[in-house]
């Protein structure tokens, strides 16, 4: 089966600096696939790469076999790729409820507009009730996201990026910052959402790794260290000998 995203050489230069550097990637099409390595490795530029946030300085992009280098990201997003979005887009005084049906109604030509009537959200109202309930969230549909704990608005976050139905979501950092519990929940989360779609994951917990991932690359300076399931990954000693520099290099 051809993957749902393949990149070819990709690069991305800034000011001379290679952030990420020649990066051949196939994702298969229903996996989970992981981006892991050590800080400043390139993750998150090549997040930016995948969904037309950075415009790359080299190589290509497809997406379904479709070739999308230089896409803006409203046009990759219809193809089908969503980005779990940042807290800071959150609106601290929408209600979640209001949060979903204004992402519902986004994928529709009215676009993100705030001054639509409130019957026409209306119509979203029963799909967005069932989103908050596949992210748990449908006991505060009416709670105003300024309110919510820090795991509920990463929840809240997921049930926007999932209103446009993504073939392929893209989760940056989906458990930064949470305790234990809410770990837990978002890996069970994700592990439910993940149905009939390939979820691209970067994440520095290796225990959720190791949960979702079927597929893991490990960047470092920008390139493609090592790929291959997590239990074969974890154990390569180059990727042991990255992680040690890292921690050598945050001592210093
Ligand atoms: N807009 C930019 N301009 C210049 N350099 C950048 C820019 N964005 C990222 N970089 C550099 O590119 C390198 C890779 O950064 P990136 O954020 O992609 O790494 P990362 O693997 O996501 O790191 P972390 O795990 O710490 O989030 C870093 O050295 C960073 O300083």
């Amino acid at each position: 089966m051809p993957p749902v995203i393949a990149t070819r050489g990709l690069s991305k230069e800034f000011r001379g600096f290679r952030a990420v550097n020649n990066v051949t990637l196939d994702i298969a099409e229903g996996s989970v696939h992981a981006l892991v390595g050590p800080n400043g490795a390139g993750k998150t530029t090549l997040f930016n790469l995948l969904t037309g946030y950075f415009r790359p300085t080299g190589g290509r992009i497809e997406l379904d076999g479709r070739d999308v280098t230089g896409y803006a990201p409203e046009r990759v997003a219809r193809l089908g790729m969503a980005r779990s979005f940042q807290i800071s887009s959150l609106f601290d005084r929408l209600s979640v409820l209001g949060h979903v049906e204004l992402a519902l109604q986004a994928t529709t030509s009215l676009g993100w507009r705030f001054w639509r009537s409130d019957r026409l959200l209306d119509a979203f109202r029963p799909r967005a009730l069932e989103l908050l309930d596949q992210v748990g969230l449908a006991d505060e549909a009416d709670t105003v996201a300024g309110e919510l704990a820090y795991g509920r608005k990463r929840a809240l976050e997921l049930a926007v990026a999932l209103a446009s139905d993504p073939k392929v979501l893209l989760l940056d950092e989906p458990t930064a910052g949470m305790g234990v519990e809410d770990v837990d929940r978002t890996v069970e989360l994700i592990g439910r959402v993940r149905a009939g779609r390939t979820v691209v994951l970067v994440e520095h917990n290796m225990s959720v790794v190791a949960s979702l991932a079927e597929r893991v690359t490990v960047l470092q300076h920008g390139e493609v260290l090592v790929e291959g399931g997590y239990a074969e990954v974890r154990t390569d000693p180059r990727v042991i000998t990255a992680y040690l520099g890292e921690s050598d290099a945050d001592r210093t």
